[in-house]
């Protein structure tokens, strides 16, 4: 897993770099800005274009100055630096590198909230104005620079940061902040580029080696980590040789009404096609030929008005609510099932509905129960929010207080745990969104759990499996029942 970090753990981790590698700030910041220019090279390669150095008088706006010296070095030969004066203090990067870039008689300006520079003739903008620094929404002249920027339609390459942005907590006014088109960000991507509010902020971004020490990243606990490929690679188990479908438990899937059937269809196939042993699905009786007509191998329950919960006692684990309707049966069934207080469990759609409706129900929910909602069944169960940042909080403390796992669906999905850690969840693509995504997602989690994987461990290897799914539909849109038959090939390439 990769500990994200605050702001000022960062800044530790500078301290504690600069000594353990006994080198001065001058050569850390020397080492940030090769790494920023190396892939600011690769993608803007042409020397003729015009480049605009924006710098602030902290360390960011020394990095800034650094970048220009470079490029200046590599044959770029229309690079020029415009300086903004608003702030009092001065960095000690940023005064060494300012003699510098005068000594290379590269051209400086000094800006004034007077007028600023008109950018239409530059070929790109650098903004190294304010980086991690940031402690307060921005106003005055740096809002007003900032507006002017964005709207000079220029492409803008973000050094760390983009400025006002902040590298964690709330994130304020979309105007008050660069929109950059590419961030190139120092050792580790901050914990805020994983919100959707970053999406006006950054359209993309890289992250950049400085060197910083990996051991002490790795103490470090921000509440925030970011799910590794090679996390899931030691995660998951391969079949083993003298198995049989009893190894792999049994699931129950507890979905579908005669409109909305697809539902059921949907997570039943992806509890087989993730590898439990065992599917069982409990379907009202007009739904029977459509599951044994697409999956011969889910055995079918039939439900039919009043029919009680079935026997839960044989099932390993039990997934309720894709497609189940709220109405007073579908009700009386998802009582029935949490007073039943099973072993395992996964809550998605429909059952969350009725859960936001009956808050006794919610504490009845036995420990380590996943639940799936996306933004809306979210905030139906715990309450509006006016952010991300809020609505992330709430959930670490729900999680804790009621020893839950609570998998919050988006672009990064965010998966809480109930010691109230966030793990992030870096695969994905546009092309899942669409309907019925979260029905695989669902079977995926209860087949998982059903063959013996922890509740965290499960939420984890299931929002990474269906996110790799979906990104091998990058660029195009992916139906729900083709990715479910991508997942037995993307686990195998994770195992092998
Ligand atoms: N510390 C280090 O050793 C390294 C730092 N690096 C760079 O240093 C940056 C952080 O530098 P600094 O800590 O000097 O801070 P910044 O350069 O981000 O900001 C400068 C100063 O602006 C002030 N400020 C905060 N919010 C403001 C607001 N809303 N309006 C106006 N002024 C505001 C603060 O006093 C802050 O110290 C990183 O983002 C990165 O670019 C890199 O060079 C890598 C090494
Ligand atoms: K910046």
């Amino acid at each position: 897993m990769m500990h994200l970090l605050t702001a000022s753990q960062t800044r530790q981790a500078d301290q504690y770099t600069i000594q353990q590698r006994k080198i001065s700030a001058d050569d850390l910041m020397e080492d940030a800005v090769n790494a920023f220019c190396r892939t600011f090279i690769a993608t803007f390669p042409d020397k003729h274009q015009f480049i605009s150095v924006y710098c602030g008088t902290g360390n960011n706006g020394g990095d800034g100055l650094a970048i220009a010296r470079l490029l200046v070095r590599e044959g770029y030969q229309q690079v020029t630096v415009k300086i903004a004066p608003f702030n009092r203090s001065r960095a000690e990067g940023f005064r060494l590198n300012l003699g510098r870039v005068e000594s290379l008689r590269i051209p400086v300006t000094e800006l004034s909230a007077d007028g600023f520079p008109d950018e239409s003739q530059a070929t790109v903008l650098i903004d190294a104005l304010l980086g991690s620094g940031l402690n307060k929404p921005l106003t005055g002249s740096w809002q007003l620079l900032v507006r002017h920027l964005n709207n000079s339609g220029r492409p803008i390459v973000s050094v760390d940061i983009p400025t006002g942005f902040p590298a964690e907590g709330p994130v304020g006014d979309p105007e008050d902040f660069i929109h950059a088109t590419l961030v190139i960000t120092f050792q580790l991507p901050k914990i805020n580029f994983f919100f959707p509010e970053s999406e006006k902020a950054i359209a993309e971004f890289k992250v950049v080696d400085i060197g910083l020490d990996p051991e002490f990243i790795s103490g470090q606990q921000s509440g925030f980590t970011l799910v590794t490929d090679a996390a899931v690679r030691t995660l998951l188990q391969p079949r083993r040789p003298f198995s049989h479908k009893g190894t792999y438990g049994h699931t129950l899937i507890i979905a579908g009404k005669s409109e909305t059937m697809g539902a059921a269809l949907l997570c039943s196939e992806a509890s087989l096609f993730t590898g439990a042993g065992l599917t069982t699905a409990f379907v009202p009786r007009d739904g029977l030929t459509a599951l044994n007509v697409r999956s011969p191998e889910v055995i079918a329950i039939i439900r039919i008005a009043g029919s009680p919960l079935p026997k839960i006692d044989k099932y390993t684990a039990i997934l309720a609510g894709p497609g189940f309707g709220t109405d007073q049966e579908a009700i009386a069934i998802i009582r029935q099932l949490i007073d039943a207080r099973p072993g395992k469990l996964v809550l998605d759609a429909d059952a969350l509905t009725i859960l936001s409706k009956d808050p006794q129900l919610l504490d009845k929910l036995p420990a380590e129960t996943i639940l799936t909602p996306h933004m809306k069944e979210f905030d139906r169960l715990f309450g509006a929010h006016e952010h991300w940042w809020a609505r992330v909080q709430t959930a670490r403390k729900y999680a804790s207080l009621k020893r839950l796992v609570i998998v919050l669906k988006n672009r990064y999905t965010f998966i809480i745990l109930p010691d109230g850690q966030v793990m992030i969840n870096p695969t994905g693509s546009p092309a899942m969104a669409t309907g019925g995504m979260g029905d695989v997602l669902a079977g995926m989690a209860v087949s998982l759990l059903a063959q013996g994987y922890a509740a965290g461990e499960t939420a984890m290897l299931a929002t990474y499996i269906h996110g790799l799914c979906g990104a091998q539909y990058e660029g195009m849109v992916c139906p729900a029942a083709e990715l479910v038959k991508l997942i037995p090939a993307k686990m195998k390439a994770l195992i092998h």
